[in-house]
């Protein structure tokens, strides 16, 4: 998506990226409570999956193991197959990500269309992918997660993920030096809920009183 294909004038758009189980969801969430518009492309993405022509299309791609008995797509059985470090999960992976991303990038065209027509005074597109996918072009912000191991790990297992849940998503992600470093704020979670509330309350004011 470029510039030229958004609505003029439109609200800005700050983007959030981090790691999983990093605190996105939750900057992303007390950004909408000020008013935001929150796009969570996680979200839309797995929205995809309910469509008849997507399940169709991956099932005939990537076997019908996806598929439970009730004929919806299983994002576990999914997971399993696209997020493994060999060549063929990383195939699967493209194939997933041919048939989801483009409508994905659609929905989330609409949203920010729709968003500069309420006169929004923000959008957060919440974008695990933003900089892998070419999404910072449209973005004012990009604001990057950023947790100490130690923090992540108390996250990550009162979600019950071990390490390797998150380093076979990770394995398919830049780098978080390589994002951290083309983001325009690194936002910092090492403290409480209210601690980090309260330091995106700061980068909103500064991003929205700019000059
Ligand atoms: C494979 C799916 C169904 C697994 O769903 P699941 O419930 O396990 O997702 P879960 O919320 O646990 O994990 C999502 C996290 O996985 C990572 N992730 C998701 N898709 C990808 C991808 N294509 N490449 C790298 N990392 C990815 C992101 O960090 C995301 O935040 C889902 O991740 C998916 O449909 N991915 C392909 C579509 C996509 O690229 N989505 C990301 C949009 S930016
Ligand atoms: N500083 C913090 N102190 C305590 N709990 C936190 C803190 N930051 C985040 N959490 C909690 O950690 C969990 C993960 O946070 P969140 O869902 O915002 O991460 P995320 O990066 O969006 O994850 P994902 O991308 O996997 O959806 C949530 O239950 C959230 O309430």
């Amino acid at each position: 998506m470029t510039d030229g294909e958004l609505p003029e004038p439109r609200p800005p758009i700050i983007g959030v990226i981090g790691p999983p189980c990093s605190g996105k969801s939750t900057v992303a969430k007390h950004l909408q409570s000020r008013g935001g518009e929150w796009i969570n492309a996680d979200l839309i993405a797995k929205q995809q999956l309910d469509c008849p022509d997507v399940i169709q299309e991956l099932t005939e791609r990537l076997g019908s193991s996806i598929v439970t008995d009730d004929g919806t797509i299983s994002k576990k059985h999914l997971a399993d197959l696209v997020f493994g470090d060999d060549a063929d999960s990383f195939a699967r992976l493209r194939v997933l990500e041919s048939v989801v991303h483009p409508r994905t990038r659609r929905a989330i065209h609409d949203r920010i269309a729709e968003a500069a027509r309420q006169e929004r005074p923000f959008v957060i597109l919440d974008i695990p992918l933003l900089i892998e996918s070419g999404y910072q072009s449209i973005c004012d912000e990009v604001w990057c997660m950023e947790i100490s191991a130690e923090h992540h790990q108390r996250l990550l297992a009162e979600r019950g993920w071990d390490d390797s849940e998150l380093q076979r998503r990770a394995a398919r992600q830049l780098p978080w030096k390589e994002k951290a470093a083309a983001s325009t704020r690194v936002l910092r979670n090492e403290g409480t809920l209210a601690d980090l509330k309260a330091s995106v309350d700061v980068c909103l004011h500064e991003t929205l009183n700019r000059d």
